[in-house]
Protein backbone atom coordinates (compact mmCIF):
# COMPACT_ATOMS: atom_id res chain seq x y z
CA UNK A 1 0.00 0.00 0.00
CA UNK A 2 1.09 3.14 -0.61
CA UNK A 3 0.01 6.53 -1.04
CA UNK A 4 1.50 9.46 -3.45
CA UNK A 5 0.51 13.50 -3.13
CA UNK A 6 1.46 15.91 -6.39
CA UNK A 7 2.50 19.49 -4.87
CA UNK A 8 3.07 22.78 -6.53
CA UNK A 9 5.88 25.63 -6.91
CA UNK A 10 5.31 28.38 -6.32
CA UNK A 11 6.02 31.82 -7.06
CA UNK A 12 5.93 35.14 -4.98
CA UNK A 13 4.33 38.00 -7.40
CA UNK A 14 4.68 40.11 -4.50
CA UNK A 15 7.31 40.30 -1.53
CA UNK A 16 7.21 43.31 0.81
CA UNK A 17 9.45 42.78 3.38
CA UNK A 18 9.75 44.17 6.53
CA UNK A 19 12.34 45.01 9.10
CA UNK A 20 14.13 42.02 10.91
CA UNK A 21 12.06 41.12 14.35
CA UNK A 22 13.59 39.92 17.73
CA UNK A 23 13.31 36.27 16.57
CA UNK A 24 14.75 36.98 13.20
CA UNK A 25 12.21 36.67 11.12
CA UNK A 26 10.88 39.22 8.79
CA UNK A 27 7.04 40.26 8.56
CA UNK A 28 5.73 39.89 5.52
CA UNK A 29 3.42 40.80 3.01
CA UNK A 30 3.46 37.49 0.92
CA UNK A 31 1.53 37.09 -2.20
CA UNK A 32 2.01 33.45 -3.41
CA UNK A 33 0.86 32.44 -6.57
CA UNK A 34 1.06 27.82 -7.32
CA UNK A 35 2.59 27.41 -10.40
CA UNK A 36 2.41 23.80 -12.25
CA UNK A 37 5.83 22.49 -11.66
CA UNK A 38 5.43 19.49 -9.31
CA UNK A 39 7.69 17.52 -6.90
CA UNK A 40 5.38 13.68 -6.43
CA UNK A 41 5.95 12.41 -2.51
CA UNK A 42 5.06 8.85 -1.94
CA UNK A 43 5.10 7.02 0.91
CA UNK A 44 4.53 3.25 1.79
CA UNK A 45 4.95 1.21 5.29
CA UNK A 46 8.85 0.29 5.54
CA UNK A 47 10.69 -0.86 8.72
CA UNK A 48 11.77 2.58 9.22
CA UNK A 49 12.09 6.06 7.89
CA UNK A 50 14.08 6.18 4.75
CA UNK A 51 13.96 8.76 2.31
CA UNK A 52 15.04 8.31 -1.53
CA UNK A 53 15.00 10.76 -4.19
CA UNK A 54 14.94 10.68 -7.96
CA UNK A 55 15.22 13.39 -10.55
CA UNK A 56 17.69 15.88 -12.49
CA UNK A 57 18.26 17.98 -8.75
CA UNK A 58 18.60 14.56 -6.68
CA UNK A 59 21.73 14.97 -5.81
CA UNK A 60 21.39 18.44 -3.88
CA UNK A 61 18.55 17.21 -1.43
CA UNK A 62 19.59 15.71 1.49
CA UNK A 63 18.18 12.49 2.50
CA UNK A 64 18.99 12.65 6.14
CA UNK A 65 16.21 13.47 8.85
CA UNK A 66 16.90 17.25 7.64
CA UNK A 67 14.95 16.83 4.93
CA UNK A 68 11.63 18.81 5.21
CA UNK A 69 9.94 15.57 4.70
CA UNK A 70 11.03 13.36 7.12
CA UNK A 71 10.49 16.25 9.36
CA UNK A 72 6.93 16.74 8.83
CA UNK A 73 6.62 12.84 8.85
CA UNK A 74 8.35 12.75 12.41
CA UNK A 75 5.79 15.81 13.73
CA UNK A 76 2.69 13.92 12.26
CA UNK A 77 3.69 10.69 14.02
CA UNK A 78 4.67 12.48 17.31
CA UNK A 79 1.51 14.45 17.67
CA UNK A 80 -0.24 10.83 16.92
CA UNK A 81 1.94 8.60 19.13
CA UNK A 82 2.98 6.58 16.31
CA UNK A 83 6.22 5.62 15.01
CA UNK A 84 7.40 7.62 11.57
CA UNK A 85 8.36 3.87 9.91
CA UNK A 86 7.85 4.95 6.18
CA UNK A 87 9.91 5.03 3.06
CA UNK A 88 9.27 8.72 1.49
CA UNK A 89 10.14 8.69 -2.24
CA UNK A 90 10.16 12.40 -3.47
CA UNK A 91 10.16 12.53 -7.47
CA UNK A 92 11.77 15.92 -7.71
CA UNK A 93 10.93 18.52 -10.70
CA UNK A 94 11.01 21.95 -8.29
CA UNK A 95 14.40 23.25 -8.78
CA UNK A 96 16.52 22.87 -5.32
CA UNK A 97 17.20 25.82 -3.28
CA UNK A 98 15.69 27.78 -5.95
CA UNK A 99 13.68 30.34 -4.41
CA UNK A 100 10.41 28.11 -5.65
CA UNK A 101 9.62 26.45 -2.11
CA UNK A 102 10.61 22.75 -2.98
CA UNK A 103 11.58 21.56 0.54
CA UNK A 104 8.27 23.04 1.54
CA UNK A 105 5.82 21.45 -1.56
CA UNK A 106 7.90 18.21 0.08
CA UNK A 107 6.98 18.76 3.72
CA UNK A 108 3.76 19.21 2.46
CA UNK A 109 3.24 16.48 0.75
CA UNK A 110 4.66 14.32 3.45
CA UNK A 111 2.06 15.50 5.39
CA UNK A 112 -0.80 14.67 3.92
CA UNK A 113 0.41 11.27 2.59
CA UNK A 114 1.53 10.15 5.92
CA UNK A 115 -2.02 11.57 6.59
CA UNK A 116 -3.71 9.21 4.85
CA UNK A 117 -1.62 6.44 4.90
CA UNK A 118 -1.88 6.26 8.96
CA UNK A 119 -5.91 7.37 8.63
CA UNK A 120 -4.85 9.82 11.24
CA UNK A 121 -7.72 12.32 9.97
CA UNK A 122 -6.05 15.35 11.30
CA UNK A 123 -8.49 18.44 10.56
CA UNK A 124 -6.91 20.95 8.31
CA UNK A 125 -6.22 23.57 11.22
CA UNK A 126 -4.18 20.85 12.60
CA UNK A 127 -2.00 20.26 9.52
CA UNK A 128 -1.41 23.67 8.62
CA UNK A 129 -0.50 23.99 11.72
CA UNK A 130 1.92 21.64 11.71
CA UNK A 131 3.39 23.27 8.57
CA UNK A 132 3.80 26.72 9.94
CA UNK A 133 5.91 24.81 12.22
CA UNK A 134 8.12 23.37 10.10
CA UNK A 135 8.43 26.59 7.64
CA UNK A 136 7.34 29.76 6.41
CA UNK A 137 6.33 28.56 3.37
CA UNK A 138 5.01 25.15 3.69
CA UNK A 139 1.15 26.54 4.62
CA UNK A 140 0.98 28.04 1.29
CA UNK A 141 2.31 24.74 -0.50
CA UNK A 142 -0.60 22.76 1.36
CA UNK A 143 -3.50 24.74 -0.09
CA UNK A 144 -1.71 26.48 -3.34
CA UNK A 145 -4.14 28.24 -5.76
CA UNK A 146 -3.26 32.16 -4.75
CA UNK A 147 -2.76 33.59 -1.01
CA UNK A 148 -1.46 36.51 0.75
CA UNK A 149 0.84 35.45 3.76
CA UNK A 150 1.01 37.44 6.31
CA UNK A 151 3.46 37.00 9.65
CA UNK A 152 6.20 35.61 8.27
CA UNK A 153 4.42 34.44 5.39
CA UNK A 154 2.75 31.69 7.45
CA UNK A 155 -0.51 33.04 7.97
CA UNK A 156 -2.51 32.85 4.78
CA UNK A 157 -5.50 34.32 3.66
CA UNK A 158 -7.20 32.73 -0.37
CA UNK A 159 -7.20 35.29 -3.34
CA UNK A 160 -9.57 35.03 -6.07
CA UNK A 161 -7.81 34.89 -8.99
CA UNK A 162 -9.40 36.03 -12.26
CA UNK A 163 -7.42 33.33 -15.14
CA UNK A 164 -4.47 31.83 -15.76
CA UNK A 165 -1.00 33.18 -15.79
CA UNK A 166 1.73 32.06 -18.11
CA UNK A 167 5.44 31.96 -16.51
CA UNK A 168 8.97 31.02 -17.58
CA UNK A 169 11.38 30.46 -14.85
CA UNK A 170 15.07 30.67 -15.50
CA UNK A 171 16.93 28.26 -13.16
CA UNK A 172 20.47 29.15 -12.30
CA UNK A 173 23.45 27.27 -11.82
CA UNK A 174 23.45 26.74 -8.25
CA UNK A 175 21.73 27.80 -4.83
CA UNK A 176 21.26 30.94 -2.56
CA UNK A 177 20.45 30.14 1.19
CA UNK A 178 17.26 32.08 2.43
CA UNK A 179 18.90 33.13 5.22
CA UNK A 180 21.62 34.43 3.28
CA UNK A 181 19.23 36.76 1.08
CA UNK A 182 17.36 37.63 4.48
CA UNK A 183 20.91 38.43 5.92
CA UNK A 184 21.79 40.79 2.89
CA UNK A 185 18.42 42.27 2.98
CA UNK A 186 19.49 43.63 6.61
CA UNK A 187 22.97 44.78 5.57
CA UNK A 188 21.29 46.74 2.36
CA UNK A 189 18.88 48.16 4.63
CA UNK A 190 20.93 49.31 7.70
CA UNK A 191 20.27 52.34 8.92
CA UNK A 192 17.10 53.19 6.72
CA UNK A 193 13.47 53.28 7.54
CA UNK A 194 12.07 49.91 6.90
CA UNK A 195 8.27 50.61 6.32
CA UNK A 196 5.57 47.73 7.19
CA UNK A 197 5.28 45.45 4.64
CA UNK A 198 1.79 45.50 2.47
CA UNK A 199 -0.17 44.24 -0.13
CA UNK A 200 -0.68 46.16 -3.04
CA UNK A 201 -3.95 47.07 -4.08
CA UNK A 202 -3.26 47.41 -7.69
CA UNK A 203 -1.21 43.70 -7.53
CA UNK A 204 -4.55 42.50 -5.90
CA UNK A 205 -6.78 43.77 -8.55
CA UNK A 206 -4.42 42.63 -11.44
CA UNK A 207 -4.82 38.95 -10.17
CA UNK A 208 -8.38 39.02 -9.50
CA UNK A 209 -9.24 40.41 -13.10
CA UNK A 210 -6.58 38.09 -14.62
CA UNK A 211 -5.07 40.93 -16.16
CA UNK A 212 -1.18 39.98 -17.14
CA UNK A 213 -0.35 43.31 -18.12
CA UNK A 214 -1.55 45.07 -15.02
CA UNK A 215 0.25 41.96 -12.95
CA UNK A 216 3.30 42.84 -14.92
CA UNK A 217 3.39 46.77 -13.84
CA UNK A 218 2.48 45.39 -9.97
CA UNK A 219 4.78 42.54 -9.26
CA UNK A 220 7.29 44.06 -6.57
CA UNK A 221 10.40 41.46 -4.62
CA UNK A 222 11.84 43.32 -1.85
CA UNK A 223 14.33 40.23 -1.78
CA UNK A 224 15.84 40.93 -5.45
CA UNK A 225 18.30 43.69 -4.39
CA UNK A 226 19.73 41.34 -1.77
CA UNK A 227 19.59 37.68 -4.13
CA UNK A 228 21.48 40.71 -6.84
CA UNK A 229 23.95 41.33 -4.40
CA UNK A 230 24.81 37.77 -3.86
CA UNK A 231 24.21 36.84 -7.51
CA UNK A 232 25.27 39.76 -9.45
CA UNK A 233 25.04 37.06 -12.91
CA UNK A 234 21.45 37.19 -12.35
CA UNK A 235 20.90 40.78 -13.91
CA UNK A 236 22.10 39.16 -17.52
CA UNK A 237 19.18 36.76 -17.12
CA UNK A 238 16.50 39.39 -15.99
CA UNK A 239 17.65 41.33 -18.89
CA UNK A 240 17.65 38.66 -21.65
CA UNK A 241 13.94 37.72 -20.21
CA UNK A 242 12.88 41.38 -21.12
CA UNK A 243 14.56 41.12 -24.09
CA UNK A 244 13.08 38.08 -25.26
CA UNK A 245 9.76 39.87 -24.92
CA UNK A 246 8.68 39.13 -20.85
CA UNK A 247 6.21 41.57 -19.44
CA UNK A 248 7.74 41.92 -16.61
CA UNK A 249 10.73 40.13 -15.05
CA UNK A 250 11.89 39.53 -11.20
CA UNK A 251 13.65 37.04 -8.76
CA UNK A 252 11.51 34.30 -7.21
CA UNK A 253 11.34 34.23 -3.96
CA UNK A 254 15.02 34.73 -2.58
CA UNK A 255 16.05 33.66 -6.02
CA UNK A 256 18.16 32.33 -7.59
CA UNK A 257 15.65 31.13 -9.95
CA UNK A 258 14.36 34.31 -12.53
CA UNK A 259 10.43 34.58 -13.10
CA UNK A 260 8.82 36.18 -16.46
CA UNK A 261 5.37 36.89 -16.98
CA UNK A 262 4.29 35.85 -20.86
CA UNK A 263 1.21 37.38 -22.14
CA UNK A 264 0.05 33.73 -23.24
CA UNK A 265 1.70 30.62 -23.64
CA UNK A 266 3.17 30.77 -26.81
CA UNK A 267 5.30 33.93 -25.81
CA UNK A 268 6.12 31.78 -22.63
CA UNK A 269 7.82 29.19 -25.41
CA UNK A 270 9.47 31.95 -27.00
CA UNK A 271 11.28 33.38 -24.07
CA UNK A 272 12.10 29.97 -22.51
CA UNK A 273 13.64 28.97 -25.94
CA UNK A 274 15.53 32.32 -25.69
CA UNK A 275 16.67 32.76 -22.37
CA UNK A 276 18.17 28.87 -22.85
CA UNK A 277 20.36 29.93 -26.20
CA UNK A 278 21.33 33.27 -24.08
CA UNK A 279 23.52 31.01 -22.19
CA UNK A 280 22.74 33.40 -18.88
CA UNK A 281 20.87 30.28 -17.17
CA UNK A 282 21.04 26.63 -17.03
CA UNK A 283 17.55 25.63 -17.83
CA UNK A 284 14.38 27.44 -18.63
CA UNK A 285 10.97 26.23 -17.81
CA UNK A 286 7.31 26.84 -18.47
CA UNK A 287 3.95 27.21 -15.88
CA UNK A 288 1.20 28.47 -15.75
CA UNK A 289 -0.75 29.34 -12.18
CA UNK A 290 -2.37 29.23 -10.56
CA UNK A 291 -2.80 25.47 -9.62
CA UNK A 292 -3.83 23.95 -6.73
CA UNK A 293 -2.16 23.02 -3.69
CA UNK A 294 -1.16 19.13 -2.24
CA UNK A 295 -3.07 16.46 -3.39
CA UNK A 296 -3.69 13.18 -3.47
CA UNK A 297 -3.34 11.21 -6.72
C1 LIG B 1 11.72 33.80 0.59
C2 LIG B 1 10.44 33.03 0.79
O1 LIG B 1 10.54 31.78 0.10
C3 LIG B 1 9.27 33.78 0.19
O2 LIG B 1 8.09 33.02 0.11
C4 LIG B 1 10.16 32.74 2.27
O3 LIG B 1 10.06 33.94 3.01
C5 LIG B 1 11.16 31.79 2.92
O4 LIG B 1 10.41 30.79 3.52
P1 LIG B 1 11.08 29.43 4.06
O5 LIG B 1 12.15 28.96 3.13
O6 LIG B 1 9.95 28.51 4.42
O7 LIG B 1 11.81 29.97 5.36
P2 LIG B 1 11.93 29.36 6.83
O8 LIG B 1 12.42 27.96 6.72
O9 LIG B 1 10.71 29.66 7.60
O10 LIG B 1 13.10 30.29 7.40
C6 LIG B 1 14.43 30.19 6.92
C7 LIG B 1 15.16 31.46 7.26
O11 LIG B 1 14.72 32.54 6.41
C8 LIG B 1 14.63 33.75 7.10
N1 LIG B 1 13.22 34.24 7.08
C9 LIG B 1 12.21 33.46 6.59
C10 LIG B 1 10.91 33.94 6.53
C11 LIG B 1 10.65 35.24 7.04
N2 LIG B 1 9.42 35.75 7.02
N3 LIG B 1 11.67 35.99 7.52
C12 LIG B 1 12.94 35.52 7.54
O12 LIG B 1 13.85 36.23 7.98
C13 LIG B 1 15.14 33.46 8.50
O13 LIG B 1 16.51 33.75 8.49
C14 LIG B 1 14.90 31.98 8.67
O14 LIG B 1 15.79 31.39 9.58
N1 LIG C 1 12.80 17.89 0.48
C1 LIG C 1 13.77 18.77 0.21
N2 LIG C 1 13.97 19.16 -1.05
C2 LIG C 1 14.96 20.05 -1.33
N3 LIG C 1 15.78 20.60 -0.42
C3 LIG C 1 15.60 20.25 0.85
C4 LIG C 1 14.59 19.34 1.21
N4 LIG C 1 14.64 19.20 2.53
C5 LIG C 1 15.62 19.98 2.97
N5 LIG C 1 16.23 20.62 1.97
C6 LIG C 1 17.36 21.58 2.13
O1 LIG C 1 16.83 22.90 2.00
C7 LIG C 1 17.62 23.72 1.17
C8 LIG C 1 16.68 24.66 0.40
O2 LIG C 1 15.99 23.91 -0.55
P1 LIG C 1 14.61 24.35 -1.22
O3 LIG C 1 14.58 23.66 -2.55
O4 LIG C 1 13.49 24.15 -0.30
O5 LIG C 1 14.88 25.90 -1.38
P2 LIG C 1 13.98 27.08 -1.84
O6 LIG C 1 13.14 26.63 -2.99
O7 LIG C 1 14.89 28.23 -2.05
O8 LIG C 1 13.02 27.35 -0.60
P3 LIG C 1 12.10 28.64 -0.32
O9 LIG C 1 11.62 29.16 -1.62
O10 LIG C 1 10.99 28.06 0.53
O11 LIG C 1 12.99 29.58 0.43
C9 LIG C 1 18.39 22.76 0.27
O12 LIG C 1 19.64 23.28 -0.07
C10 LIG C 1 18.47 21.48 1.09
O13 LIG C 1 19.70 21.43 1.79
Amino acid sequence: MSVTVRVPAKVNVQLAVGAARPDGFHDLANVFLAVGLYDEVTVAPAEELRITCEGPDAARVPLDRTNLAARAAERLARRYGRTPDVHIRIAKDIPVAGGMAGGSADAAGALVACDALWGTGASREELLEICAELGSDVPFSLVGGAALGTGRGERLRPLEVGGTFHWVFAVADGGLSTPAVYGEFDRLTRGVEVPEPAASRELLDALAAGDAQALAAAVANDLQPAALTLFPSLADTLAAGREAGALAALVSGSGPTTAYLADGPGSAARIAEALTASGTCRTARVAAGPVPGATLL
